[in-house]
């Protein structure tokens, strides 16, 4: 029996409320300010509540110089906000040092980025290998054949990242996604560099890890048929949220 509220349980432990899945991210009262010159402040994000779920894919959306970015980054733990939390699988980030933020990106996050995710010193078959080589387990070979092939990269694989265009380097960073088995997936502008019939294909794939396999996707999208996709949306404006909205309910 699922009743809301709390009084009616605590005399009947055999009644269970219905609390709703546990988020993956919650981000409260995040914000950034910097310096770009001494004395002057800039505020990028203004206390920004942020929330994602497995099963779903989330996407950030706003005009440019909006803030998206940069939430992303610090969502993902890449950039330290000024204030606030952000509990990601549990763990407070903001709280984690530099070693320790790497050691859990490395187990549960995974990038597609147009910048900030390859080894350019690496080959594309390196690439994929690198996530099995830090955590010291064997590279699945034929499946990385495989996705190569299905984002028509087979013939690059043993080329070095940097001969690649943005939108392969983005679908080698998407493959290493799938085969690195991450919880959390931040992609920024997955289909920026992509025709559309390449962008549909990452969108499906995301999409997929998403609504099948129960991982949370968090992108940030200028593109209104992407984000006509996603299962929640935030609207940024001027480092704050603007807006949100839930595929299952409106939110507020
Ligand atoms: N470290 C920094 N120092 C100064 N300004 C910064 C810094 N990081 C970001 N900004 C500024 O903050 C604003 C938000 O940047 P951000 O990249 O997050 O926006 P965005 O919404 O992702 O933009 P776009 O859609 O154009 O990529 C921009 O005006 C940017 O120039």
């Amino acid at each position: 029996m699922i009743i809301q509220g709390k009084d009616a349980t605590m005399n009947n432990p055999s009644i269970s409320v219905s609390r709703g899945p546990t988020p993956t991210i919650e981000a409260t009262g995040l914000s950034m300010v910097v310096s770009p010159r001494r004395g002057d402040s800039l505020t990028i994000l203004n206390d920004i509540a942020f929330t994602a779920y497995p099963g779903e894919m989330t996407g950030i959306i706003g005009p440019s110089g909006s803030g998206k970015s940069t939430l992303l980054y610090c969502l993902a733990g890449l950039e330290k906000a000024t204030s606030g939390t952000v509990l990601l699988l549990g763990k407070d980030i903001t709280r984690l040092g530099l070693s320790a933020m790497t050691k859990f990106r490395r187990q549960h996050l995974g990038f597609v980025f147009q910048s900030y995710n390859l080894i350019t010193s690496m080959t594309v078959e390196q690439n994929l290998a690198l996530p099995f080589t830090l955590r010291g387990s064997r590279f699945p070979r034929k499946t990385a054949d495989s996705l190569l092939k299905y984002f028509g990269l087979i013939d690059q694989k043993k080329k070095s990242v940097t001969l690649l265009s943005g939108g392969e380097q983005q679908r080698v960073a998407l493959a290493r996604v799938l085969l690195s088995d991450v919880d959390v997936v931040f992609a920024d502008e997955p289909t920026g560099a992509l025709d559309q019939e390449s962008g549909e294909k990452v969108i499906s794939v995301l999409k997929g890890l998403a609504n099948h396999e129960k991982k949370t996707i968090v992108l940030v999208t200028h593109s209104n048929e992407v984000a006509g996709q996603c299962d929640r949306l935030f609207a940024v404006r001027d480092g704050r949220i603007s807006q949100s909205f839930s595929a299952k309910a409106p939110m507020a």
